[in-house]
């Protein structure tokens, strides 16, 4: 995927003079234009015309840590440019409630990508979504939604693509050498709409045969009006689109927490003991845990805030857009301004979490019950004010469910080499606005002859 990136692309070169020229004059626009009377905020000084292209790190380089090293220069607000496009830094908590909470109203906006317009906007959300039951292995819906995911996550990041800062580009055709960014749009928008249409045409297949599972989309696809109503046609439209928002939205984040979880499971084979405990001491054996549960398994629910602490699905959360220009702290921060928060950064925040890289669901507890005094990962995670993530307190409850029913069926350990030695397990991470780990070996076992009578009786 490195290809595409802005800096290693070979269409940089084919369209570096038109982008020279178009900066150009868009940088002597803004100039005559501006009225600021405050400072941008603090940041890099960067280059004539491109600004601070070639600071804006690419999704490989792990931008929150890329930001959360420029922030000790800087400060916790930095302002970039990629030509004229002005971009916000956002790396404390206050910073923003400030901003992303209390100005909520004008700090609210998407960006508008040619890549994201041209492109595009798991399984338990697949049901809810659709009342579809996936296939264990191999199956189509949840192929293409990992197609056009692994394009979201690259696309979203502000600054990937050129044609996103030199919208004229888009006028470059396909067959060009360099063009390439022009058949990744027309190959995922392909892939877009299957990954939409597919699973809501099995909805109303499922409905003419009278078979469809109560979900979401067949209770919208009730309240529409008649295929002969003039409405129709964008009614059955939004509702591919919120559906397939959702499912999309909601696929890869929560798959990211769930292989992250397993991954600590290896690494902190302690963490994992204690919780079984408290779960053979709280549940017992002979059921899986439930919602009922859920207030006494104490340490279980602290490694689930720690695992939502320690691990971000997308730790610059989404990018927002300011929709006027405003003046905050002192400085400018003008209208159509890309910002972003670095959720990692405030969760990792040495002054806040002692030792904060590592693991430590102890750190939410205190005197034997939950520690609520210390900072909720969940008011980071999920984004912030009117665009916060609508899944949230399903992520809560799924996440909860399959934490507590895998550590009190299953045993998670490192696989074992030829001679029977546990593997190192490597951290790594496949990232973009949604991160994910990288892949990693495990060797995962019934716990115990109780967990392999209860799985049989709940098969049958
Ligand atoms: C671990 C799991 C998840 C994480 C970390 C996560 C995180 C986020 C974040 C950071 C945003 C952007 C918020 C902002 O712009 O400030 C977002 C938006 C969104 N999420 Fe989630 N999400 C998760 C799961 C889900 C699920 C399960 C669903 C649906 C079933 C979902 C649906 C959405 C939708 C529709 C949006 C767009 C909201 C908007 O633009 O107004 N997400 N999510």
């Amino acid at each position: 995927m490195s290809s595409l990136s802005l800096r290693d692309n070979p269409y940089v070169l084919t369209g570096l003079s038109l982008a020279l020229l178009y900066g150009a004059a868009k940088v002597v626009k803004n100039g005559l234009s501006s009225r600021r009377r405050a400072p941008y905020p603090p940041g890099p000084k960067g280059y004539p015309i491109i600004n601070n292209l070639l600071e804006i790190p690419t999704p490989s380089e792990h931008p929150w840590l890329v930001y959360e090293e420029m922030a000790k220069k800087y400060g916790d607000m930095i302002f970039l440019r990629a030509f004229s496009q002005p971009i916000l830094i956002l790396g404390s908590a206050k910073r923003m409630n400030d901003l992303f909470e209390k100005r909520s109203s004008t700090h609210s906006g998407r960006p508008y990508s040619i890549m994201l317009d041209q492109l595009l906007i798991g399984g338990i959300i697949l049901h809810i979504t659709y009342g579809y039951e996936p296939k264990p292995t191999g199956d189509p819906y949840i192929a293409i939604a990992h197609e056009v995911e692994g394009a979201f996550k690259i696309v979203a990041v502000p600054g990937t693509f050129l044609v996103d800062n030199i919208p004229i580009l888009k006028y470059v055709p396909a067959w060009m050498p360099g063009a390439g960014f022009q058949r990744f749009a027309a190959y995922y928008k392909k892939a877009d709409h299957l990954a939409k249409s597919m699973p809501y045409q099995f909805v109303l297949d499922a409905m003419k045969r009278n078979e469809a599972e109560p979900c979401a989309v067949t209770r919208l696809i009730e309240d529409l009006p008649s295929p002969k109503d003039p409405r129709y046609a964008e009614d059955e439209e939004d509702i591919l689109n919120v559906a397939g928002v959702s499912y999309l939205a909601g696929t890869d984040t929560t798959t990211g927490v769930m292989t992250m979880f397993a991954l600590l499971m290896i690494l902190y084979p302690e963490v994992q003991r204690k919780a079984q405990a408290e779960l053979d001491r709280v549940v017992g054996t002979s059921r899986l845990p439930d919602f009922g549960d859920r207030d006494e398994l104490v340490y279980v629910k602290a490694v689930i805030t720690e695992l939502l602490r320690w691990f971000q699905a997308t730790p610059m959360a989404v990018p927002h857009t300011t929709s006027e220009d405003n003046y905050y702290d002192g400085y400018f921060i003008p209208k159509g301004t890309i910002v972003m928060g670095n959720a990692w950064a405030v969760l990792h925040d040495p002054e806040v979490f002692e030792n904060p890289m590592e693991f430590n669901p102890e750190r939410y507890i205190k005197d034997g019950t939950f520690n609520t005094e210390l900072l909720d990962p969940l008011s980071f995670s999920f984004g912030f004010g009117r665009r916060i993530c609508p899944g949230m307190h399903l992520v809560k409850d799924v996440v909860y469910l399959m934490v507590a029913s895998t550590l009190a069926m299953f045993e998670i350990h490192p696989s074992k080499d030829e001679s029977g030695a546990p593997r190192n397990v490597e951290l790594t991470f496949d990232s973009g606005v949604v991160v994910l780990p990288g892949p990693f070996d495990s060797d995962i076992r019934v716990r115990s002859s109780a967990a392999e009578h209860l799985m049989k009786s709940l098969s049958e």
